[in-house]
């Protein structure tokens, strides 16, 4: 599978799969793709070539109406999680049980305390979201994206500015969450320590492709320089850290030039 936009392409010859239960990592440097490849496995763009099947089904094939009940079965954590600041903890977290399922008022209220239990927050659900921390607000957000029971949960950077007890918690969590509700997990992280303590299988990217994927230990023991260089996070080794100089920054360049004579 291929991705990218228009005729430009990102990510050449993928092959990227999550299975139940399964906590995979998606690694690699800045503009490596990594935020592409969520925006194909949630259908928001299509492959250039090749297919993204969900729970089997070819995206490509079905309806919108059919996408978006694919996507009801797929929860997403952004990293700004994107929470109603004037409603109480609990209300944001049985948002998407009142938008789209049928359950009364009372599965509902069972479901968002054993949800909020589960991120350590069940006595916070009376709390306005404006009275919570950063961190706390970022459990809510995990709470609120688990509660539909989801097949595949899809986590942007989720240990991105937590102290390092929620990160070490979170980890866990995203670790029991996959494990409790059987579900798959797909991170985008840079967190290289504390992802490896969890995820089953590890995609590098780079250099327009997947440069390794294997578990975890297969990693720390690859005498790959880019892997290693990426692990050991030193400055210095193949890995690109300035964005490739193209045609069309050439011309912005000479038209900005011009300009300032
Ligand atoms: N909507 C878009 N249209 C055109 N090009 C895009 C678009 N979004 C991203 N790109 C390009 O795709 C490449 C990969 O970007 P992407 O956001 O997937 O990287 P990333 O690995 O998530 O990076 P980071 O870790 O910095 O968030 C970059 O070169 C970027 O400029």
């Amino acid at each position: 599978m291929s991705l990218g936009y228009g005729e430009r392409t990102i990510l050449a010859d993928l092959n990227v799969r999550v299975r139940q239960g399964e906590v995979v990592a998606l690694i690699g440097g800045s503009g490596s793709g990594k935020t592409t490849l969520l925006r194909g496995a949630t259908g928001q763009i299509r492959p250039q070539k090749g297919k993204i099947s969900l729970y089997g089904q070819d995206v490509s094939l079905v309806t919108s109406q059919q996408l978006q009940q694919l996507r009801q079965r797929m929860g997403v954590l952004f990293q700004q999680g994107a929470l109603f600041t004037d409603l109480d903890v609990f209300d944001n977290v049985a948002f998407p049980l009142r938008e789209l399922t049928n359950n009364t008022e009372k599965v509902i209220f069972e479901k968002v305390l054993d949800k909020l239990d589960a991120v350590g927050l069940r006595s916070a659900a009376h709390l306005k979201l404006s009275e919570v921390s950063g961190g706390m607000a970022r459990r809510v957000a995990l709470a609120r994206t688990i509660v539909l029971e989801p097949d595949l949960i899809l986590y942007d950077e989720p240990f991105a500015g937590l102290d390092p007890i929620s990160l070490g918690m979170t980890a866990q969590l995203i670790r029991d969450t996959a494990n409790r509700l059987k579900c798959g997990a797909l991170l985008i992280t840079h967190d290289i320590e504390e992802s490896f303590k969890i995820v089953d299988y590890v995609y590098m990217l780079g250099q327009g492709k997947i440069i390794m994927e294997g578990t975890p230990n297969d990693f720390r023991h690859s005498d790959n320089p880019y892997v290693q260089q990426f692990l050991q996070a030193s400055p210095t080794g193949p890995v690109v850290f300035e964005y490739p100089e193209t045609s069309n920054f050439q011309q912005w360049y000479a038209k900005r030039k011009e300009q300032l004579k």
